[in-house]
């Protein structure tokens, strides 16, 4: 099948530090793939690259027409009302009402005439999730996008995206640096270090899955272990 991004020959430097160094990522329709690697190792600027944010950097891209990202902070413009954020760039007939569907798949339906300062953070993220969903997209970037919430809201919003995924079969990238929440989550995980991709592997416990398996846990342990934690 051919992939929904291509991306050969990714570099970055800032200065004279090379953060990434001829990255090659390919994803498939549908495939969830989470980035993991350490702090600093460029997962974030490999995202923005990806979405094409970061004009300074090398190497070729393709992209699908249709991308969408969410990012660690919902980056809702405060003086709009949620149904106004979702819909904000959006062209085509019935605007607030494809907002209006997307507010209600993330559980949000009665809160579009709010406020964002009137939201919590997570149901500032789960709009961040409307906007992106709103846009039909082929591949959702998403950087960290529930780092900065509670454990237990963490947890609603990753089941949230496995439902969103499984309704609407979108290709996902996830940058995390939780090993845990990548192995919940992805078809495939790549490891970021040095500016390369040293390691791609497909996760191959069944779904659902759990981290009372012991498989998850020897697949944890490996992460770590690469992580140098
Ligand atoms: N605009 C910038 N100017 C200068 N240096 C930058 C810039 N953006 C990123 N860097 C540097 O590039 C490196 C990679 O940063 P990046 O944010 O991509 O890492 P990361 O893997 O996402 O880290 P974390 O997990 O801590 O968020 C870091 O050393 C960072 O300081």
């Amino acid at each position: 099948m051919r992939p929904v991004i291509v991306a050969e020959g990714v570099r970055r430097s800032f200065g004279a530090a090379v953060v990434l160094d001829g990255v090659e990522l390919r994803i498939a329709p549908g495939e969830v793939v989470a980035l993991l690697g350490g702090s600093g190792s460029g997962k974030s600027t490999l995202l923005r690259i990806l979405a094409g944010l970061d004009p300074e950097a090398g190497g070729v891209i393709r992209r699908p027409d249709h991308l969408a990202v969410v990012f660690q902070e919902h980056r809702l413009l405060p003086w709009k009302r949620v149904i106004d954020n979702v819909a904000l760039g959006l062209t085509g007939p019935d605007l607030a009402g494809r907002a209006n569907v997307a507010l209600a798949e993330v559980g949000l339906a009665d809160r579009g005439r709010a406020w964002p300062a009137e939201l919590s953070g997570g149901q500032a993220q789960r709009v961040a999730v409307a906007r992106a969903l709103v846009r039909e997209p082929d591949l959702l970037l998403l950087d960290e996008p529930f780092g900065a919430l509670d454990a237990l809201t963490r947890l609603r919003m990753q089941a949230l995206l496995t439902r969103l995924h499984a309704q609407h079969g979108f290709a996902a990238l996830l940058v995390t640096h939780d090993a845990e929440e990548a192995l919940l989550l992805a078809d495939r995980i790549l490891l970021l270090e040095g500016g390369r991709i040293v390691e791609d592997s497909p996760v191959t416990i069944a779904q659902p899955r759990s981290r009372d398996d012991p498989a998850f846990g020897a697949a944890r342990r490996h992460l770590l272990t690469r992580l140098g934690v």
